[in-house]
This record gives C-alpha cells, structure tokens and sequence, in this order.
C-alpha cells in the first residue's frame, strides 16, 4: 500500500479489534490487520490474541522476535492497513548502498567524523557503487543460492563481470587497462589495492559463507598465474573468456595426500611431445563443479610445475559435501591422463612451488578482508540483538556477562582491521617479487589472528543469540551461518596453526647476524 492510501487510526480504535475473527495490531506506528493471517503465522496464532498483544503497539514483542525484514517482505507488507495517527515508523528498509550508523558496524573511514590516510575520494566513491552493486544484485542471489545449493545464476555472473569485477579481484595491473570498472567510477589508473580491498569486504557482507566462495573465487585465486606466469598467446586466449564470465577457472592445489603440506602433493605430470599428460587427484577444489579450466600444481621428473588444463573427458570432477553451502562448487577432481599442451605451462618447469607459493599471498590477503568483514557484520548483529532483546525486562545488553563479549569482539575487529589496512598499505607499495619476499609472513600472521579471533567471536555470538544462534531462519539465521562455516576461513589458504609457523619462520630467516640480547 502507498504511503498516500494509509489511514491514519488511534490507538483505541486498534483496541476494538482485538479478538479471533476480528485482529488488529500495531508495530513500529503501523497498523496490521492480522485477521485472515493469524492462522498462516509462521510462531502460530495463539500468541496474537495474548492480552498486551491483540489490539495493542506490540513493537517491543515484535522486534524481541523478528529480523525486521520480516516487515518488509511483500507478503506481509500488504498486511499494513494504516499508521497511528499523528506517528512515522522509525524502522524503515535499508536503501541499497547505505552506510550503517550503528557503532563499529563500518570500519572508521566509513564513520562520519572519522578520518583515515589511506582512502581518498575516489575510494569513497567506489565504495557507495559497490555497496549498491552488492546490495541490489548480489545479495538476492547470495540468500537464495546459499539456501537452495545452486551455483551463482549466470545473470549476477554476467552483471559482475561487465562491472569488471572479477578483474578488480585480481588486483591493480595491466589486466585493467582499457577496462571500465564499474560504470567508470575509478580509472584504471587509479585502481589500488584499497579499491580492491573495498570489493573483497562488501561482498562479505552478505554473510552467505558459501555463496562467497562461490562469487567466482575460483577466478580470483586461479587466474593470477595465468596472468603473472602464462604466455601471451595463452592469456590472450583464456583471460578474455574468463573476465566475461563466459568460461570458468578453478585453482587445484590440494589433495587428500597434500594441503597445507603443499609439497607432498601426489598428482604427476609427464610430457608426451607438445603435451603435458597429467595423472592424481585433486580435493577441496572451490568451484571445481562448473570450472572449464584447472590450474593445476604437479609433480614433473624436472620437479614441481603449474600447468593450466582444460576440462576433459579425462578430467572429472564430483562435489564434496562440506559444511557450507554448494553452492561453493567444492570439488573433488580426478585426472585420469587428463592433457594439456606444453604451451600452458605456468612459468618454467621446476619453479611451480615458487608459483603457487606467492599466489598464495594475494589468496591469503583477500581470505582474512573478507572473514574480517563478516566478523564485523556478527558485531553489528550482537549489538543489535542486545540492545533490543529483552530478558527479565531489561535488555540483554544490560547483563554485564553480554557487554563483555561485545568488547572483546568490538577490539578484534577492530585492531584487525588496522592490522590488515597496513599491509595493504605496503601491498600498493611493493611490487609482486618484493610482496612475496617481505609480506608473506606478516600476511600469514594476519591471516591467522583474524580467523583465530573470528572462531572467538563466533563463540561468543552463538552465546549471544542462543538458540536463534543454531537456527538457520529467523533472527540469527547470519550467527547460524557464521558460526558453522568460520572454520573455513582458518583452513582455506593454509590452515591457522601453519599460518603461525610460516610468520615466525620467515621472521627467523630475518633476524640480524649480529643481534644479541
Ligand atoms: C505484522 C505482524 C507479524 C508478522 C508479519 C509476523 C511474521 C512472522 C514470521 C514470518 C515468522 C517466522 C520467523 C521469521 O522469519 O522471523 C514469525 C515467527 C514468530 N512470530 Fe510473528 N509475525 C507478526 C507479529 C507477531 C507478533 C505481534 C508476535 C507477538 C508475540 C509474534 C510472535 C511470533 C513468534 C513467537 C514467532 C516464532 C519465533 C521463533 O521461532 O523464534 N509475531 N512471525
């Protein structure tokens, strides 16, 4: 109903219907009739006629009870008849793009009065564009593709790509040149790794754990070496079609024999004339179900090489069931003398650890911006759900136990995000040879405080929310989902406890001869 068409009613004429057969009530200022739908109430028609309730402003028992967007959903948006008169609903849907005001919910630069050194205007102005990108496209399809399992529909592919999104992902460079990166609101030119930064935390807002993954992270891990090691002739011939979202890429690495233990992979690759015929199995591959292309970590008699291989009938692929949604695509692949020509070789034979190594860094770097951003979205739901869920009639956030547990989450996120905007700093200062040699340890150490301080907060919000925290709809339907796939982000890119190890080692590798105590 059109906000011209609503009556305007007092609350003592809402009071006279007040019963079964005859049921009005108010939330938020607007009057429900609740009539015909008290018997279709997803939490049953009794609680409606409770005295205090039929008849009544049942706001506070509403939102102790019910995402907003409950409201807002067409179905029930038509109950509304009118608004109490005189009276203008304070919760209103959130218009795509909007900044949230709610404390600690944006990172600092996003917070009105606060300042930061490292995003300038243009980083402003690509963030309301991709936030309304995300808003309006992709979240619709994120919520449904993380329920239903399906992988991301070929309408959102095709938007992202023509916004040149998955190019962004890949980080500023050559490969944006000629581009215009969503709707032109950053050049080429000044594309950095802050405007990257931006794309990997917005679309982690969505909460879907499993849609994140299946937004095409296959491309953002498997094209860079294509693009940093692979002849011209092969990137002219794959990264046009994979760009455009017209064919797919995943990056195969781990095994059952070899995941984090990278070089204990199994899978071999033996030349025969112009081809590469490649035998082993490949598990745990995000986007593996619909991928075109491979690029493939192998054994070689001349020792390791990374090769991109086409999907064959030689190539397999079956989904894995893991915890989070399929709509990741997680693949177990099997090469069963799977071929690809010599010509798709990634760098020279020998040097593939050397490829996949420093791959990892940018893998790693995005990996922590997004579970950092879906850390901070759980913030913002615990501080939303304390302050307005009452226990004993008061809020929760009045439980000194409750406000405890914000702090400690609320200085996670925070001092992470600092941690990680730093080396992002350095990343938009170093090339990609001094980026492997210096960062890869302080990205490791990042990467394993940001998933290690996300499993605490997962902790602490399941606790937050209770039983809602377990429950897949309702108010805690992103604690549920949160709290049940967090542990990919400390498994995917390098498991937490060897992330630790590799920071502290490469810092070994650095201490000064001469240094004494
Ligand atoms: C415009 C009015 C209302 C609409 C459209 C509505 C709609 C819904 C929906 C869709 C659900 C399913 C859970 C979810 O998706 O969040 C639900 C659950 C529920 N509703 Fe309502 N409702 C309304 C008013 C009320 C009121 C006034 C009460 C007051 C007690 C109430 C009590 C409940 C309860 C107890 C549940 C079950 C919650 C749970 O399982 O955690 N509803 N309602």
């Amino acid at each position: 109903m059109s906000a011209k068409q609503l009556k305007e009613f007092e609350l003592k004429e809402v009071a006279k219907h007040n019963k079964e057969g005859d049921l009005w009530i108010v939330v938020d200022s607007r009057v429900y009739d609740l009539t015909k739908f008290a018997d279709m109430h997803p939490g049953g028609a009794a609680v409606l006629y409770v005295e205090g309730i039929a008849g009544k402003d049942a706001t506070r028992a509403f939102f102790g009870l019910h995402r907003q967007e409950v409201l807002h959903r067409p179905q029930y948006a038509r109950l509304q008849i009118g608004t109490l008169a005189g009276e203008k609903p304070l919760v209103n849907p959130p218009t795509p793009g909007e900044v949230s005001d709610v404390p600690y919910a944006e990172p600092t630069w996003l917070v009105k009065g606060f300042k930061s050194p490292y995003y300038k205007v243009s980083h402003r102005r690509f963030h309301t564009a991709m936030r309304a990108f995300i808003d309006e496209v992709v979240l619709p399809d994120a919520t449904r593709c993380e329920e239903n399992g399906k992988r991301i529909s070929q309408d959102v592919v095709d938007k992202l790509c023509e916004a040149n999104i998955l190019a962004m992902r890949l980080g500023p460079g050559k490969h944006l040149k000629g581009r215009t990166l969503l709707g032109g609101v950053v050049t080429p030119e000044e594309f950095d790794c802050f405007h990257e930064l931006i794309i990997h935390q917005e679309i982690a807002r969505c909460g879907t754990r499993g849609y994140m993954d299946g937004f095409l992270a296959g491309g953002a891990i498997g094209i860079p070496p294509v693009l940093n090691y692979g002849s011209p002739e092969l990137q002219a011939q794959v990264i046009p079609e994979l760009l455009s979202g017209k064919k797919f890429i995943a990056l195969a690495i781990s095994e059952a024999f070899a995941g984090s233990d990278v070089a204990g992979l199994q899978t071999e690759a033996r030349r025969e004339g112009d081809e590469w015929v490649i035998s082993g199995t490949k598990k745990w591959i995000t986007n593996g179900t619909f991928a075109d292309y491979f690029t493939v970590a192998a054994r070689s008699p001349e020792g390791y090489v990374a090769i991109l291989v086409p999907r064959s009938e030689e190539l397999s692929t079956k989904a894995i069931k893991t915890s989070y949604s399929p709509t990741a695509g997680t693949a177990f692949v099997t090469f069963d003398k799977a071929r690809a020509p010599v010509a798709n070789t990634l760098g020279k034979v020998g040097q593939g650890m050397n490829i996949i190594l420093s791959n990892f860094n940018h893998e790693r770097w995005f990996i922590m911006a997004m579970s950092l951003s879906t850390q901070r979205l759980i913030v913002k739901e615990c501080l939303l759900w304390a302050n307005q869920r009452q226990i004993f009639g008061k809020t929760l956030a009045s439980q000194a136990v409750v406000r405890s547990k914000l702090a400690a989450m609320i200085s996670r996120v925070e001092s992470a995000q600092a941690w990680l905007e730093n080396i992002t700093y350095q990343m938009d200062h170093m090339s990609y040879a001094e980026m492997s040699d210096k960062l890869a340890g302080t990205i490791a150490l990042c990467k394993q405080f940001i998933t290690q301080t996300g499993r605490a907060t997962a902790q602490d919000a399941t606790q937050v929310f209770g039983g809602r925290g377990i429950t897949k709809t309702g108010m805690g339907r992103l604690i549920e989902n949160y709290q049940r796939t967090v542990a990919f982000d400390a498994i995917l890119g390098g498991a937490e406890d060897v992330m630790g190890d590799l920071g502290v080692r490469q810092a070994l590798k650095r201490m000064p001869k001469n240094a004494r105590l």
